[in-house]
Protein backbone atom coordinates (compact mmCIF):
# COMPACT_ATOMS: atom_id res chain seq x y z
CA UNK A 1 0.00 0.00 0.00
CA UNK A 2 1.33 3.53 -0.46
CA UNK A 3 2.78 6.42 1.79
CA UNK A 4 1.91 9.67 2.27
CA UNK A 5 3.60 11.76 5.18
CA UNK A 6 3.35 11.80 8.97
CA UNK A 7 3.01 14.78 10.70
CA UNK A 8 7.06 14.57 11.81
CA UNK A 9 8.96 16.84 9.43
CA UNK A 10 10.52 15.61 6.36
CA UNK A 11 13.20 14.43 7.72
CA UNK A 12 13.63 12.48 10.54
CA UNK A 13 16.14 9.85 12.69
CA UNK A 14 19.87 10.59 11.57
CA UNK A 15 18.47 12.32 8.61
CA UNK A 16 16.39 9.83 6.38
CA UNK A 17 14.42 11.66 4.64
CA UNK A 18 10.49 10.69 4.82
CA UNK A 19 10.43 9.48 1.26
CA UNK A 20 13.28 6.76 1.84
CA UNK A 21 11.72 5.74 5.57
CA UNK A 22 8.30 4.94 3.01
CA UNK A 23 10.72 3.06 1.07
CA UNK A 24 11.85 0.73 3.37
CA UNK A 25 9.55 -2.01 3.46
CA UNK A 26 9.23 -2.34 -0.01
CA UNK A 27 13.05 -3.60 -0.01
CA UNK A 28 12.04 -5.64 3.28
CA UNK A 29 9.46 -7.04 1.55
CA UNK A 30 11.75 -8.52 -1.26
CA UNK A 31 14.79 -9.12 0.72
CA UNK A 32 12.64 -11.03 2.51
CA UNK A 33 11.05 -13.16 0.05
CA UNK A 34 15.17 -13.27 -1.25
CA UNK A 35 16.06 -14.66 2.07
CA UNK A 36 13.41 -17.17 2.61
CA UNK A 37 14.93 -18.68 -0.74
CA UNK A 38 18.53 -18.73 0.49
CA UNK A 39 19.77 -16.24 -1.89
CA UNK A 40 23.17 -14.80 -0.46
CA UNK A 41 23.91 -11.37 -2.48
CA UNK A 42 21.46 -9.25 -4.83
CA UNK A 43 22.62 -6.37 -6.90
CA UNK A 44 20.79 -2.64 -6.91
CA UNK A 45 19.24 -3.70 -10.32
CA UNK A 46 17.77 -7.26 -8.92
CA UNK A 47 16.41 -5.59 -6.26
CA UNK A 48 15.49 -2.24 -7.46
CA UNK A 49 13.06 -4.86 -9.78
CA UNK A 50 11.81 -6.67 -6.96
CA UNK A 51 10.72 -3.84 -4.81
CA UNK A 52 8.96 -1.56 -7.75
CA UNK A 53 11.55 1.00 -7.18
CA UNK A 54 14.25 3.07 -9.81
CA UNK A 55 17.98 1.14 -8.96
CA UNK A 56 19.23 4.87 -8.67
CA UNK A 57 17.01 5.36 -6.12
CA UNK A 58 17.84 2.68 -4.07
CA UNK A 59 21.37 3.03 -4.15
CA UNK A 60 20.79 6.63 -2.69
CA UNK A 61 18.26 5.37 -0.13
CA UNK A 62 20.79 2.73 0.95
CA UNK A 63 23.45 5.00 1.53
CA UNK A 64 21.50 6.56 4.11
CA UNK A 65 21.83 3.56 5.65
CA UNK A 66 25.71 3.39 4.88
CA UNK A 67 25.19 0.54 3.03
CA UNK A 68 27.01 0.78 -0.20
CA UNK A 69 27.15 -2.69 -1.47
CA UNK A 70 29.74 -4.64 -3.08
CA UNK A 71 30.97 -3.91 -6.65
CA UNK A 72 30.54 -6.77 -8.65
CA UNK A 73 28.66 -8.90 -5.88
CA UNK A 74 25.58 -6.76 -4.82
CA UNK A 75 24.19 -6.39 -1.08
CA UNK A 76 24.52 -8.90 1.19
CA UNK A 77 20.75 -9.76 1.87
CA UNK A 78 21.06 -10.90 5.47
CA UNK A 79 22.45 -7.96 6.61
CA UNK A 80 20.54 -5.48 4.55
CA UNK A 81 17.34 -7.40 6.09
CA UNK A 82 18.95 -6.81 9.71
CA UNK A 83 19.66 -3.33 8.68
CA UNK A 84 16.52 -2.51 7.25
CA UNK A 85 14.35 -4.46 10.41
CA UNK A 86 17.30 -2.44 12.82
CA UNK A 87 16.04 1.16 11.07
CA UNK A 88 12.18 0.32 10.82
CA UNK A 89 12.51 -0.89 15.34
CA UNK A 90 11.49 -3.87 14.22
CA UNK A 91 13.87 -5.95 15.82
CA UNK A 92 11.21 -5.18 18.87
CA UNK A 93 7.80 -6.40 19.16
CA UNK A 94 5.53 -4.07 18.88
CA UNK A 95 2.56 -4.37 20.70
CA UNK A 96 -0.78 -2.67 18.87
CA UNK A 97 -4.36 -2.53 19.43
CA UNK A 98 -7.37 -2.53 17.00
CA UNK A 99 -10.21 -0.05 17.84
CA UNK A 100 -13.46 -0.75 15.99
CA UNK A 101 -13.89 -4.57 15.62
CA UNK A 102 -16.32 -5.03 12.38
CA UNK A 103 -15.70 -5.93 9.11
CA UNK A 104 -12.40 -3.87 8.78
CA UNK A 105 -11.15 -4.26 12.03
CA UNK A 106 -12.04 -8.36 11.92
CA UNK A 107 -10.22 -8.38 8.47
CA UNK A 108 -7.09 -6.96 9.87
CA UNK A 109 -7.25 -8.78 13.75
CA UNK A 110 -7.20 -11.68 10.88
CA UNK A 111 -4.14 -10.92 9.23
CA UNK A 112 -1.41 -13.05 9.83
CA UNK A 113 1.45 -10.34 8.42
CA UNK A 114 1.28 -8.58 11.38
CA UNK A 115 2.70 -10.58 14.04
CA UNK A 116 5.24 -12.09 11.43
CA UNK A 117 6.49 -8.73 10.83
CA UNK A 118 6.92 -8.06 14.86
CA UNK A 119 3.80 -6.21 15.40
CA UNK A 120 1.88 -8.04 17.84
CA UNK A 121 -2.22 -7.29 18.12
CA UNK A 122 -2.41 -7.02 22.07
CA UNK A 123 -6.13 -6.08 22.21
CA UNK A 124 -9.27 -5.81 19.98
CA UNK A 125 -11.31 -2.98 21.48
CA UNK A 126 -15.09 -2.19 20.55
CA UNK A 127 -17.66 0.04 22.03
CA UNK A 128 -20.41 -2.87 21.25
CA UNK A 129 -21.43 -4.61 25.09
CA UNK A 130 -22.80 -6.97 22.83
CA UNK A 131 -19.27 -7.77 21.43
CA UNK A 132 -17.61 -7.59 24.50
CA UNK A 133 -15.53 -11.44 25.29
CA UNK A 134 -16.30 -12.71 21.82
CA UNK A 135 -13.24 -14.34 20.53
CA UNK A 136 -11.68 -12.71 16.78
CA UNK A 137 -9.20 -14.17 15.51
CA UNK A 138 -8.68 -16.26 18.95
CA UNK A 139 -8.35 -12.72 21.12
CA UNK A 140 -11.41 -11.66 22.94
CA UNK A 141 -12.49 -8.34 22.31
CA UNK A 142 -12.93 -6.15 24.79
CA UNK A 143 -15.20 -2.93 25.44
CA UNK A 144 -14.19 0.40 25.04
CA UNK A 145 -14.46 1.30 28.51
CA UNK A 146 -11.36 -0.79 29.23
CA UNK A 147 -8.88 1.31 26.47
CA UNK A 148 -7.01 3.26 28.87
CA UNK A 149 -6.23 0.22 31.47
CA UNK A 150 -5.27 -2.06 28.32
CA UNK A 151 -2.92 0.44 26.51
CA UNK A 152 -1.34 1.48 30.19
CA UNK A 153 -0.96 -2.93 31.00
CA UNK A 154 0.20 -3.30 27.55
CA UNK A 155 2.60 -0.51 27.04
CA UNK A 156 0.68 0.02 23.82
CA UNK A 157 2.32 2.37 21.66
CA UNK A 158 0.48 2.34 17.90
CA UNK A 159 -3.17 2.47 17.77
CA UNK A 160 -5.13 1.34 14.88
CA UNK A 161 -8.66 2.83 14.30
CA UNK A 162 -11.37 0.88 12.27
CA UNK A 163 -14.37 2.67 13.61
CA UNK A 164 -16.80 4.75 11.70
CA UNK A 165 -15.78 8.21 11.00
CA UNK A 166 -17.96 9.64 13.42
CA UNK A 167 -15.88 8.07 16.46
CA UNK A 168 -12.75 8.30 14.92
CA UNK A 169 -11.81 11.45 16.65
CA UNK A 170 -13.20 10.69 20.00
CA UNK A 171 -11.45 7.57 20.04
CA UNK A 172 -7.94 8.45 18.62
CA UNK A 173 -8.16 11.63 21.67
CA UNK A 174 -8.74 8.62 24.08
CA UNK A 175 -5.56 6.85 22.60
CA UNK A 176 -2.94 9.57 22.36
CA UNK A 177 -4.31 10.50 26.00
CA UNK A 178 -3.55 7.05 27.16
CA UNK A 179 0.15 7.25 25.74
CA UNK A 180 -0.43 6.04 22.48
CA UNK A 181 2.04 8.06 20.13
CA UNK A 182 1.48 6.16 16.48
CA UNK A 183 -2.14 5.81 14.72
CA UNK A 184 -2.87 4.08 11.86
CA UNK A 185 -6.46 5.22 10.51
CA UNK A 186 -8.37 3.67 8.70
CA UNK A 187 -11.50 5.23 9.14
CA UNK A 188 -12.39 8.45 6.14
CA UNK A 189 -11.71 11.31 8.15
CA UNK A 190 -8.97 13.81 8.78
CA UNK A 191 -7.38 13.31 12.40
CA UNK A 192 -6.38 15.96 14.66
CA UNK A 193 -3.37 15.27 17.52
CA UNK A 194 -0.82 16.86 19.07
CA UNK A 195 3.19 17.09 18.25
CA UNK A 196 5.24 14.03 19.13
CA UNK A 197 1.86 11.93 17.07
CA UNK A 198 2.32 10.32 14.19
CA UNK A 199 -0.71 9.44 11.92
CA UNK A 200 -0.94 7.13 8.80
CA UNK A 201 -4.58 7.54 7.11
CA UNK A 202 -5.13 4.36 4.86
CA UNK A 203 -7.78 5.13 2.20
CA UNK A 204 -8.11 1.94 -0.67
CA UNK A 205 -11.05 4.42 -2.43
CA UNK A 206 -8.31 6.49 -2.74
CA UNK A 207 -5.92 4.65 -4.53
CA UNK A 208 -8.61 3.33 -6.45
CA UNK A 209 -9.83 7.25 -7.86
CA UNK A 210 -5.49 7.32 -8.90
CA UNK A 211 -5.70 4.41 -10.72
CA UNK A 212 -9.46 6.10 -12.29
CA UNK A 213 -7.39 9.12 -13.24
CA UNK A 214 -4.88 6.79 -15.26
CA UNK A 215 -7.45 4.92 -16.99
CA UNK A 216 -9.03 7.76 -17.82
CA UNK A 217 -5.79 9.62 -19.28
CA UNK A 218 -5.24 6.16 -20.96
CA UNK A 219 -8.75 5.77 -22.50
CA UNK A 220 -7.92 9.81 -23.85
CA UNK A 221 -4.86 8.96 -25.19
CA UNK A 222 -6.03 5.85 -27.25
CA UNK A 223 -8.63 8.04 -28.35
CA UNK A 224 -6.75 10.81 -29.79
CA UNK A 225 -4.90 8.03 -31.27
CA UNK A 226 -1.31 9.05 -30.16
CA UNK A 227 1.56 6.71 -30.11
CA UNK A 228 1.99 4.46 -26.88
CA UNK A 229 2.97 6.49 -24.41
CA UNK A 230 6.56 4.61 -22.41
CA UNK A 231 5.92 3.15 -19.69
CA UNK A 232 8.07 5.49 -17.66
CA UNK A 233 6.53 8.64 -19.21
CA UNK A 234 2.83 7.34 -18.64
CA UNK A 235 2.22 6.17 -15.90
CA UNK A 236 6.00 6.68 -14.28
CA UNK A 237 8.32 3.96 -13.05
CA UNK A 238 6.51 4.81 -9.56
CA UNK A 239 4.12 6.87 -10.35
CA UNK A 240 1.35 4.34 -10.63
CA UNK A 241 2.64 3.28 -7.09
CA UNK A 242 1.61 5.62 -5.10
CA UNK A 243 1.30 9.74 -4.53
CA UNK A 244 4.80 9.91 -3.10
CA UNK A 245 6.47 7.49 -6.15
CA UNK A 246 6.96 3.78 -5.26
CA UNK A 247 5.54 3.81 -2.04
CA UNK A 248 2.95 1.84 -0.21
CA UNK A 249 -1.05 2.92 0.16
CA UNK A 250 -1.45 5.37 3.20
CA UNK A 251 -2.48 8.65 2.66
CA UNK A 252 -1.06 11.56 4.58
CA UNK A 253 -3.07 12.10 7.50
N1 LIG B 1 -9.34 2.84 4.54
C1 LIG B 1 -9.94 1.99 3.79
O1 LIG B 1 -9.49 1.65 2.73
C2 LIG B 1 -11.23 1.44 4.32
C3 LIG B 1 -11.81 0.29 3.80
C4 LIG B 1 -12.98 -0.16 4.39
C5 LIG B 1 -13.54 0.52 5.45
N2 LIG B 1 -12.96 1.66 5.91
C6 LIG B 1 -13.47 2.41 7.06
O2 LIG B 1 -13.20 1.63 8.21
C7 LIG B 1 -14.17 1.87 9.19
C8 LIG B 1 -14.82 0.56 9.61
O3 LIG B 1 -15.49 -0.03 8.52
P1 LIG B 1 -16.31 -1.37 8.75
O4 LIG B 1 -16.85 -1.78 7.45
O5 LIG B 1 -15.44 -2.35 9.51
O6 LIG B 1 -17.49 -0.84 9.70
P2 LIG B 1 -18.37 -1.69 10.72
O7 LIG B 1 -19.61 -0.90 10.92
O8 LIG B 1 -18.47 -3.11 10.27
O9 LIG B 1 -17.50 -1.68 12.06
C9 LIG B 1 -17.30 -0.56 12.87
C10 LIG B 1 -17.08 -1.05 14.29
O10 LIG B 1 -16.69 0.07 15.08
C11 LIG B 1 -17.36 -0.03 16.33
N3 LIG B 1 -17.42 1.29 16.94
C12 LIG B 1 -18.27 2.29 16.69
N4 LIG B 1 -17.98 3.36 17.46
C13 LIG B 1 -16.93 3.00 18.23
C14 LIG B 1 -16.18 3.67 19.23
N5 LIG B 1 -16.46 4.92 19.60
N6 LIG B 1 -15.18 2.99 19.83
C15 LIG B 1 -14.89 1.73 19.45
N7 LIG B 1 -15.57 1.04 18.52
C16 LIG B 1 -16.58 1.68 17.90
C17 LIG B 1 -18.72 -0.62 16.00
O11 LIG B 1 -19.31 -1.23 17.14
C18 LIG B 1 -18.35 -1.64 14.92
O12 LIG B 1 -18.06 -2.90 15.48
C19 LIG B 1 -15.17 2.85 8.56
O13 LIG B 1 -14.81 4.15 8.96
C20 LIG B 1 -14.95 2.65 7.09
O14 LIG B 1 -15.30 3.81 6.34
C21 LIG B 1 -11.81 2.11 5.36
Amino acid sequence: MATGRTHRPATRSRGIPEATVARLPLYLRALTALSERSVPTVSSEELAAAAGVNSAKLRKDFSYLGSYGTRGVGYDVEYLVYQISRELGLTQDWPVVIVGIGNLGAALANYGGFASRGFRVAALIDADPNMAGKPVAGIPVQHTDELERIIQDNGVSIGVIATPAGAAQQVCDRLVAAGVTSILNFAPTVLSVPDGVDVRKVDLSIELQILAFHEQRKAGEEAAGEAAVPAAAGRGDSADQGPDGDVPAVMPA
